[in-house]
């Protein structure tokens, strides 16, 4: 309840809220947690709907944020009664204990009228109304009608059930290519994304202790577009211009054969000893330096001051996007976009790829990702940097994933040539 208010009031992002839990909180109750503030961040839109409609006046933040979460509980439990009975009543003793005893009231006479709204409310036909979608599947309603004038009604439908659904935990593969065949049944290899596998859940001591050990990385299947694009030839020095936290740097470096390196630029800031932690993982023979630098200003400066080539055959530009495609885990996205937030990631996307270009060796790659589906922060930025580059570039390759189609994160990875 407390997170919830922080997330609404203070506008803090989930992820954040999450990793601000205590270090001694008992993994099963953190995993608790985490579903609750996740699951009703989710699901908001319905749960509010509902909420609205009940209550005369809004009631104080916490009030109403143990309603949201009772809200979510009831979802998640669906039709029985004994869970309805013991949600109503967790409530009202939580209300007693955060608020006082007339609110615990209120909340009580609130909950009960929830729980019937809730088992009310059916799923819309598949030709309804998309705000009768946005509505029951917890969505902007501009932000789904966005969605089937880019691309249908059957897709905008689709993806808002997806990244309603809850996400499995995806992992990529680090450790000896033998050992792959004899790794347990509850993680599922994912089709066409060798190395990737999805894990079921509760498996997670047995995740941690191969994560802690640099076998396996806690990545999205979508994400080996960019790298695959990149195609990291054995022992060369790739540059990474939006690294932070590291996960495509590390792929990089597991794909540079025992030698080479890699070289992860981001903003300095709070997202730098990560990074570095991240890339402690690189393997032994390959060269991880991380450099503290601004894409768009001075990074030929910084680059030199750490005796580095300010040109390379490899670079990565994987951009700040409006995270459309990886909505199914970054809950709080689809509360925090705007009409104008795809306008505005596109002019800064152009600004740093037309940066990133300078970075690139005469024949050499550069490859432009985001985690998007919109074509507004991937195709058109890259038809305008071609443009704008009048024949220096040439785009090469490039992959959309959808994820209503591919069933994993949406992503845009484009390979650009400097001829
Ligand atoms: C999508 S994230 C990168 C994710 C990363 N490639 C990975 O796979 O873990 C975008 C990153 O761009 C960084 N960034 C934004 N503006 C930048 C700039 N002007 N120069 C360098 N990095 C920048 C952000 O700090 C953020 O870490």
């Amino acid at each position: 309840m407390r997170l919830l208010v922080k997330w609404r009031e203070d506008e803090e992002r989930v992820d954040w809220l999450l990793e601000s839990l205590p270090a001694d909180m008992p993994a099963g109750e953190r995993a608790r947690v985490q579903a609750l503030l996740v699951g009703t961040v989710r699901h908001l839109g319905r749960i509010d709907g509902h909420l609205d409609a009940l209550m005369t006046r809004p009631p104080r933040p916490t009030v109403w944020a143990g309603l949201a979460v009772a809200g979510f509980e009831l979802l998640e439990g669906g039709a029985d009664e004994g869970l309805k009975a013991r949600v109503c009543h967790h409530l009202v003793e939580q209300v007693k204990r955060l608020a006082t005893a007339k609110e615990a009231g209120f909340a009580n006479a609130v909950v009960r009228k929830l729980a019937a709204a809730l088992a009310a409310d059916v799923e819309p036909a598949a030709d309804a109304p998309m705000a009768d979608w946005a509505r029951w599947g917890s969505h902007p309603d501009w932000l789904v009608q966005r969605w089937k004038m880019k691309f249908n009604q059957d897709a905008a439908v689709a993806f808002l059930r997806w990244n309603q659904s809850a996400a499995p935990v995806l992992v990529r593969w680090r450790g000896e290519a033998a050992a792959k065949a004899e790794l347990p049944e509850w993680l599922t290899p994912i089709e066409g994304a060798p190395d990737f596998f999805s894990a079921e859940p509760g498996h997670w001591p047995e995740l941690a202790a191969w994560i802690e050990r640099g076998e396996m990385q806690v990545q999205d299947a979508a994400t080996r577009h960019a790298v695959d694009l990149l195609q990291v030839q054995p022992g060369e020095t790739v540059l990474d211009l939006c690294a932070a936290p590291g996960g495509k740097s590390l792929a990089i470096a597991d794909r540079l054969g025992g030698s080479g390196q890699v070289v992860a630029m981001d903003l300095p800031g709070r997202r730098m000893p990560r990074l570095q932690r991240n890339l402690e993982a690189a393997p032994s023979g390959v060269k991880a330096t991380v450099v503290a630098g601004n894409v768009m200003q001075g990074a030929a400066r910084v680059l030199t001051a750490k005796n580095l080539p300010t040109t390379y055959a490899a670079v990565l530009l994987d951009v700040p996007c409006s995270n459309t495609g990886v909505m199914r885990h970054r809950v709080d996205v689809k509360w925090r976009l705007q009409p104008d937030s795809f306008r505005r990631h596109a002019i800064q996307q152009l600004d740093m790829l037309l940066a990133a270009a300078e970075r690139v060796a005469p024949g050499g790659r550069l490859v432009y990702s985001t985690c998007s589906v919109d074509p507004e922060e991937n195709e058109q930025v890259v038809a305008a940097f071609v443009r704008r580059s009048h024949g220096a570039f040439k785009l090469e390759e490039s992959v959309m994933s959808l994820p209503w189609e591919t069933g994993h994160d949406g992503a845009g990875a484009f390979r650009l040539r400097r001829v």
